[in-house]
C-alpha cells in the first residue's frame, strides 16, 4: 500500500467531489490518499513528502489569456505551495474547469504548471467521471510513485 498526497482547493464543491472519485480508485487498488483542502482559513504546514496538487479555475479581468486575466478565489493554494519550502516537494499539478470558457480552459493550472517548473499531468471539467479518475490516479501514481 502507497499513500500519495494531494492538495487541493474547492470553492464550490466540484474539486471535493472529484477528489472522493479518486480516494475510491486509490482504495480498490489497495493505496490511500493523504489529502489537504487548502482554504483561506488553513494555516500552511510544511510539506514533508512529493505531493501534486489539483486547482479548479476562477478568473477575472477579461476573456483573453493574458496578464490582464487574474486568479480569483485559489490564491491561497498558490500561498500555500510558497510557504516555507513546499515548492520543493510540488510534482505536478491536475487542472479542472469548464470547456465553456473556451481558451481559460484550466488556465490557472496551466499557469501554476509554468510558474512552479512541474508538469500538467491532466485536466478533467466540473467533478469529472470515473473514467477521468482512474486515468489520473495512474498519472498521480507515475508521477509519485516511489
Ligand atoms: C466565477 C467563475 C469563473 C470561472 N472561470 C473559469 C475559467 O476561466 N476557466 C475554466 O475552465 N473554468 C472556469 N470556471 C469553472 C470552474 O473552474 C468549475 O466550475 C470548477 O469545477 C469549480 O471547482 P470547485 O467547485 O471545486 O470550486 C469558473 C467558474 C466560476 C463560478
Amino acid at each position: 500500500m502507497t499513500t500519495y498526497r494531494l492538495l487541493y482547493t474547492s470553492i464550490e464543491g466540484n474539486t471535493d467531489s472529484f477528489v472522493k472519485k479518486l480516494a475510491a480508485v486509490a482504495a480498490a487498488e489497495g493505496d490511500k490518499l493523504s489529502v489537504l483542502s487548502v482554504g483561506d482559513e488553513v494555516d500552511p504546514v510544511h510539506e514533508k513528502v512529493p505531493y501534486v496538487v489539483l486547482v479548479p479555475t476562477y478568473l477575472n479581468g477579461g476573456t483573453g489569456t493574458g496578464p490582464e486575466v487574474k486568479e480569483i478565489f485559489t490564491n491561497g493554494l498558490g500561498e500555500y505551495i510558497e510557504y516555507g519550502n513546499n515548492q520543493r516537494y510540488l510534482r505536478g499539478v491536475i487542472g479542472s474547469g469548464n470547456r465553456n470558457f473556451n481558451d481559460q480552459y484550466v488556465l490557472t493550472a496551466k499557469r501554476y504548471a509554468q510558474k512552479y517548473h512541474v508538469p500538467l499531468l491532466g485536466d478533467y471539467e466540473l467533478r469529472g467521471t470515473q473514467r477521468e479518475a482512474e486515468k489520473l490516479f495512474t498519472r498521480i501514481k507515475e508521477t509519485l510513485g516511489e
